[in-house]
C-alpha cells in the first residue's frame, strides 16, 4: 500500500471530488490524513498570481515552493505515525503552471530538491474546454489560471511530466469518466 498519494491536473479537472472518495475509502481500513496545496500561504499566493511582472514565474514558484516546505513538516510526522497521506496538489503542480513563464526549470528542481514526493502521483487528465465548463458548473471564485489559453499550455506541461521525471510514479488517469470509475482505477494502483 502507498503511504504518500498525489492527485493533481488542471483546474476542474475533478481532483478535490476524487480526493474525498478515495479518502473515505480508505478509511474503512486506514488513518487517512489529507492535505492541500497550497495551505499556509494561500492567500497571499492567490492575491499575487493577479499581479503580474517579468518576475511572476520566479515568485509565485518560489511561494509555492515554501508553501510546500512548510508542509513538509507535517507531512513527515504524519508518514512517521503510519497515516496514508493524500494531497491535493503536489510539486508536480509547479512543474505545470510556473514553467509557463519560461523559468529555468534547473533552478526549480533545485528549489524543489527537499520536498517529498508522493510515493504515487494520479495526473487526472481533462481536456481544457471541459474542465471549464465544470468550474462554472460549480460556479465559485475562479483563479488567474482558469481560462482556455493558459489551462492549455498548463495540460501540454503536465503530459510531459514523464519526459521531466522518468524516474517518479506518475500515472495519467482519464479525468473525463464517471468519479467512481476513476477512484476505481486509482484504487487498482495502490
Ligand atoms: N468525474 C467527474 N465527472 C463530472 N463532474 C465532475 C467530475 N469530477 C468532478 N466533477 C465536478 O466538477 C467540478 C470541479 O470538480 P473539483 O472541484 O473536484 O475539481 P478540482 O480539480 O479540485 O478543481 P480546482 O483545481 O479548481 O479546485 C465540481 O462541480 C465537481 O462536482
Ligand atoms: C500547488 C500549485 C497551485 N497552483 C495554482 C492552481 C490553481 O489555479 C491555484 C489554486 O489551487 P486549487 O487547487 O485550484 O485550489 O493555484 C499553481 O499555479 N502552482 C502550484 O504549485
Amino acid at each position: 500500500m502507498k503511504k504518500y498519494i498525489g492527485i493533481d491536473g488542471i483546474d476542474g479537472a475533478g481532483k478535490s471530488t476524487i480526493t474525498n472518495l478515495l479518502k473515505n475509502h480508505l478509511e474503512n481500513k486506514y488513518k487517512v490524513y489529507v492535505k492541500k496545496e497550497p495551505d499556509q500561504l494561500r492567500d497571499i499566493i492567490l492575491e499575487y498570481m493577479d499581479n503580474n511582472s517579468d518576475d511572476s514565474g520566479y515568485i509565485l514558484a518560489l511561494l509555492f515552493t515554501a508553501d510546500r516546505q512548510i508542509q513538509n513538516i507535517e507531512l513527515k510526522k504524519r508518514i512517521e505515525e503510519g497515516y496514508i497521506v493524500i494531497s491535493d496538489r503536489t510539486l508536480y503542480s509547479t512543474f505545470s503552471y510556473q514553467l509557463i513563464y519560461n523559468i529555468d526549470i534547473n533552478w526549480l528542481k533545485e528549489i524543489s530538491k527537499y520536498i517529498i514526493k508522493p510515493d504515487i502521483t494520479f495526473i487526472l487528465d481533462i481536456s481544457p474546454e471541459d474542465a471549464i465548463e465544470r468550474i462554472e458548473k460549480r460556479g465559485e471564485y475562479k483563479t488567474y489560471y482558469e481560462r482556455l489559453g493558459i489551462l492549455n499550455k498548463v495540460r501540454d506541461n503536465f503530459l510531459k511530466l514523464k519526459e521531466i521525471f522518468p524516474e517518479d510514479n506518475i500515472r495519467y488517469i482519464d479525468a473525463s469518466k464517471k468519479p467512481e470509475e476513476i477512484l476505481n482505477e486509482i484504487i487498482s494502483y495502490l
